[in-house]
């Protein structure tokens, strides 16, 4: 299991590890899986060490001892830009200088212009950043950010938040990493948000501290693991009906394509038989693919189907009276799109959602939680995994909030991000096929949780299909992930 721990967390287990251990031990233990992480990175021999006032700082000047230690074939020419505060460092993090003071690196009081650093290490700031960076400090991590170089972050990029993945601001500026070794237990601002952008690739180094001496984590990691029991191999004596039957409501004019995008993701992903029932009735047929059969919202009558409705369904007086029917029936629902919308300015239509028996998925965007929230979208991106599970728990449905590290929560508590997906996916039609994915899963008998977490991870693996084929993430097309996700859920299945 991929446990994702809050700062709180790691706090309260680096307070308990310690009293068990030898003074420095975990620092000390930072600064060698930094130093290997940190050699296994260098393309030559230049190395900038930048540390920080705090503990995090000490790591960094391990990290330098060990890189300019004279033990080693592979020394590294080590330059220390140390930042103290005004406050005296810890006692291990007093060692860490003596340590470094020791070695072969040389110490420095700004950056040395010209140089061409094979790599720079950023222990300037861990997870006891308190305020947005400014002033000098801010002008070093702009400087740093500008000579695009290979950075190895010590625990977090120096500047973002822990916790949340956002920099701290306002008006803050954080360390861009190539890779982030992070210490004790991962953790979720690394895998949200801006926390992708600014970590780069992330390496977790426990420290030695295995995980039966670690809680039960608030959040973690989505993988396979997490809905495998829903991955049975299809008996061959099966039918149609087997797969369940899902029914996208939405399209009114001038949106036709929103709820077919949503169909095909159904359709692709297994669905047994799936319709579109449009607001306002554009054809026939959807002549790319026929196997979707084409109804009019007005009069349809959906019997056990799956409900993913909102792609492209307006406001209409027909669309709020389709909603409300759904929300007053007993079918597996995914909420989408406008249905959110509608749900966010309707307290009665919100009241009827949480009170339903039957948990439904629903797949807001930011902006669209934070209407359903009544906050803005910063308010939300600045704390995702608190606002989906806020909103989790106010709709008692099983939250999809979209975005960069997709976070899932539950009404009970749970919280998942999603490691999958990439930039390809900020394009129009790519959350249908989400909201399709979801209701296929749910029609084919996976819990609104699994279904979820599931067509999360397989829409996002999708996207990362494609971009490995050379089809994204530049102009990277909804209409191309139904068939990619197909091959992932097959591929996972096996
Ligand atoms: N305590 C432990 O047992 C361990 C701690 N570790 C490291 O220690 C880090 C946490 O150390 P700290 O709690 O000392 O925190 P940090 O090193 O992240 O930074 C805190 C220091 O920065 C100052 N500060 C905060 N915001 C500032 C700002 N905007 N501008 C200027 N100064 C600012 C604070 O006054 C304090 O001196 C972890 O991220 C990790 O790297 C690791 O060595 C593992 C073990
Ligand atoms: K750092």
């Amino acid at each position: 299991m991929k446990s994702l721990y809050s700062v709180a967390e790691i706090r309260t287990i680096e307070h308990t590890i310690a009293q068990s251990l030898p003074a420095g031990t975990l620092m000390r233990r930072a600064g060698e899986a930094a130093a290997s992480a940190a050699r296994a990175m260098l393309a030559g021999r230049k190395v900038l060490v930048l540390a920080g006032p705090g503990n995090n700082g000490g790591d960094a000047l391990e990290v330098a001892a060990n890189l300019a230690g004279a033990e080693t074939d592979l020394e590294a020419e080590v330059t220390v830009l140390y930042l103290p505060g005004s406050s005296a460092p810890s006692p291990e993090t007093a060692r860490a200088l003596a340590r470094a003071r020791a070695s072969k690196a040389q110490f420095v009081d700004s950056l040395p212009l010209g140089r061409d650093w094979s790599l720079i290490v950023d222990g300037l700031f861990g997870i006891g950043l308190a305020r947005p960076i400014d002033g000098a400090m801010r002008l070093l991590v702009e400087a740093i950010n500008a000579l695009g170089r290979p950075v190895l972050a010590l625990d977090v990029p120096s500047g973002l938040d822990a916790d949340t993945g956002a920099v701290i601001g306002p008006d803050g500026v954080a360390v861009q990493a190539t890779r982030t070794i992070t210490f004790i237990g991962d953790k979720p601002g690394l895998h949200t948000f801006e926390g992708r952008d600014y970590a780069g690739q992330v390496q977790l180094a426990p420290l030695g501290i295995d995980p039966g001496q670690r809680p039960p984590a608030g959040a973690r990691l989505n993988e396979p693991a997490l809905f495998a029991r829903h991955l049975a191999p299809r008996r061959h004596n099966s039918h149609k009906g087997s797969f369940g039957d899902v029914a996208v409501i939405g399209g009114a004019r001038g949106m036709a394509g929103a709820p077919l995008m949503a169909a095909r993701g159904a359709l692709f992903t297994g669905a047994g038989r799936v319709f579109v029932a449009a607001i306002e009735p554009a054809g026939a047929v959807d002549v790319v693919q026929p196997e979707i059969m084409m109804r009019d919202a007005q009069d349809f009558d959906s019997g056990d189907a799956t409900l993913v409705i909102g792609p492209g369904m307006g406001d209409s007086v027909t669309a709020m009276r389709v909603l409300f029917k759904a929300l007053e029936g007993k079918a597996a629902l995914v909420l989408d799109a406008d249905a959110l919308n509608l749900i966010a300015d309707s307290p009665d239509l919100q009241g009827r959602l949480a009170q339903r028996e039957a948990t439904a998925i629903v797949t807001p965007h930011p902006l669209e939680a934070a209407r359903l929230l009544g906050v803005t979208s910063a308010v939300v991106q600045g704390d995702r995994l608190a606002a989906a599970r806020e909103l989790a728990s106010r709709l008692n449905a099983v939250v999809v909030l979209k975005g960069s590290g997709t976070v899932i929560a539950n009404a009970g508590g749970a919280v998942v991000i999603n490691p999958t997906g990439n930039a390809g996916l900020a394009t129009a039609g790519s959350g249908d096929v989400l909201a399709g994915i979801c209701g296929s899963l749910l029609a084919q008998g996976w819990q609104p949780w699994e279904a979820a977490i599931g067509a999360v991870w397989v829409h996002g693996a999708a996207a990362d299909r494609l971009v490995a084929q050379g089809s994204g993430p530049i102009g990277l097309t909804a209409g191309e992930l139904p068939v990619a996700a197909r091959a992932v859920l097959n591929a996972l299945a096996r």
